[in-house]
């Protein structure tokens, strides 16, 4: 049994709130690979769980944190070893499970990730959620046939994580992004990893119509609401649009039009839960064809496990900029 520091979220008859506490290795969630945290990261998510601004936990209390990455001081189960390094992200962290803001996590080894070579545990929480989510979007649109010539590829919420790792993935992926932002004093910075155009999103002006000029091939959104359903009849045809998020809004109003005479396809992207192939076949991409180039640029900011909290206001505010990432042990 050890102690450890853990930034541990709660909700009883004293209300939602979370801080750093110390607590005990035996009273973490179960699992086979016991992970000593080197590393984590911040994203939207862990700012609505840290904050109770949304419903992310399902069981109480819980430390938070959705990624973890970091090195195995015990298994029992034979695929990992002590040493090992380990990444998870997803996979019930923060929702039904003891997540990664801690200096020790206990993963199930069905959700534990053997870190690829070609990342250190830095590198693979600056990818995180947020990466492994663009990614997957990218897989899931070119498996339904998703090709650079059908035109450009729209990122919104471009300067957050997901965007920004999106802008960086799809280009290096061989295509045309154009970033969608309110922040066009940023534009130079997008610019630098990969986005061809930028577009102030205070500028655009949506038709209204159900369908209008295809201007796009394909769409990342990480914002839905008015911009998700402006964006929808700009898709060429065939095209899909990947649903992330909803920093925005959660709501979508919209037509059938793009869908039914345009065939563009809505995949939605949930990353937390995706099956273990699939999981393998995105981190494999990630720490090769489709690795991020400016991993270094997109981290702009480093926290101590103590400050991971004052990150969340920000965030949950729009005012996100590229990737956060906590130092645990690391
Ligand atoms: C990195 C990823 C992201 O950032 S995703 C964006 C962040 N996520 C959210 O904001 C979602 C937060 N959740 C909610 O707002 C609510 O849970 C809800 C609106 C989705 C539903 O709330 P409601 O109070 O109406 O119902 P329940 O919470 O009781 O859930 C109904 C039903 O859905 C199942 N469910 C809810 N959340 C999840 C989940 N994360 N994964 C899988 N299933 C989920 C829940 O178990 C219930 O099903 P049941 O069969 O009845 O158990
Ligand atoms: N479906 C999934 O599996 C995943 C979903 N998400 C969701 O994707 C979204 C982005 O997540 P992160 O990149 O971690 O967050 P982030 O905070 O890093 O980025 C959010 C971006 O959206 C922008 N934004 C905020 N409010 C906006 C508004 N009203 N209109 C337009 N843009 C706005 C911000 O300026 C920022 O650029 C969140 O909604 C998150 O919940 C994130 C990861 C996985």
């Amino acid at each position: 049994m050890t102690s450890f520091r853990a930034f541990r979220i709660h909700q009883d008859d004293a209300g939602y709130r979370a801080g750093i506490e110390t607590m005990d290795t035996e009273a973490l969630s179960p699992g086979e690979v016991l992970v000593r945290a080197e590393w984590s990261s911040v994203n939207y998510k862990d700012a609505l769980a840290g904050t109770g601004k949304g419903k992310i936990l399902r069981s109480f209390p819980l430390n938070g944190g959705i990624d973890v990455a970091g090195t195995v001081v015990a298994s029992t189960d034979p695929s990992f070893k002590e040493g090992d390094k380990v990444l998870a992200t997803g996979s019930g962290l923060s929702e039904t499970r003891d997540g990664g803001y801690g200096e020790y996590v206990r993963l199930p080894a069905a959700w534990t990730i053997a870190l690829p070579a070609t990342l250190t545990t830095r590198e693979a929480m600056i990818v995180g959620t947020a990466g492994f989510t663009a990614a997957l979007a990218l897989l899931r649109m070119t498996e339904n046939r998703q090709a650079p010539s059908q035109g450009p590829i729209a990122i919104t919420g471009a300067t957050g994580g997901v965007g920004m790792l999106g802008i960086d993935i799809f280009s290096r992926a061989g295509y045309e992004v154009h970033a969608i932002s309110g922040k066009p004093d940023r534009f130079d910075f997008l610019r630098n990893i990969g986005a061809s155009e930028c577009v102030d999103r205070h500028q655009l002006v949506f038709s209204g119509r159900p369908m209008d000029s295809a201007k796009y091939g394909g769409l990342l959104d990480n914002v839905g609401g008015k911009t998700l359903a402006g964006f929808l009849p700009l898709i060429a045809p065939y095209g899909n649009a990947a649903i992330c998020g909803l920093a925005g809004s959660p709501e979508l109003a919209t037509t059938v039009m793009p869908f039914i005479i345009r065939g563009v396809s809505v995949l939605g992207i949930a990353s937390a839960g995706t099956a273990r192939d699939v999981r393998d076949e995105v981190w494999r991409r990630l720490s090769g064809d489709w690795k991020p180039r400016h991993l270094d640029t997109i981290c702009t900011k480093e926290v101590a496990l103590e400050d991971v909290a004052s990150v969340f206001g920000t965030m949950l505010e729009g005012g996100s900029f590229g990737r956060t990432i906590v130092r645990i042990g690391g």
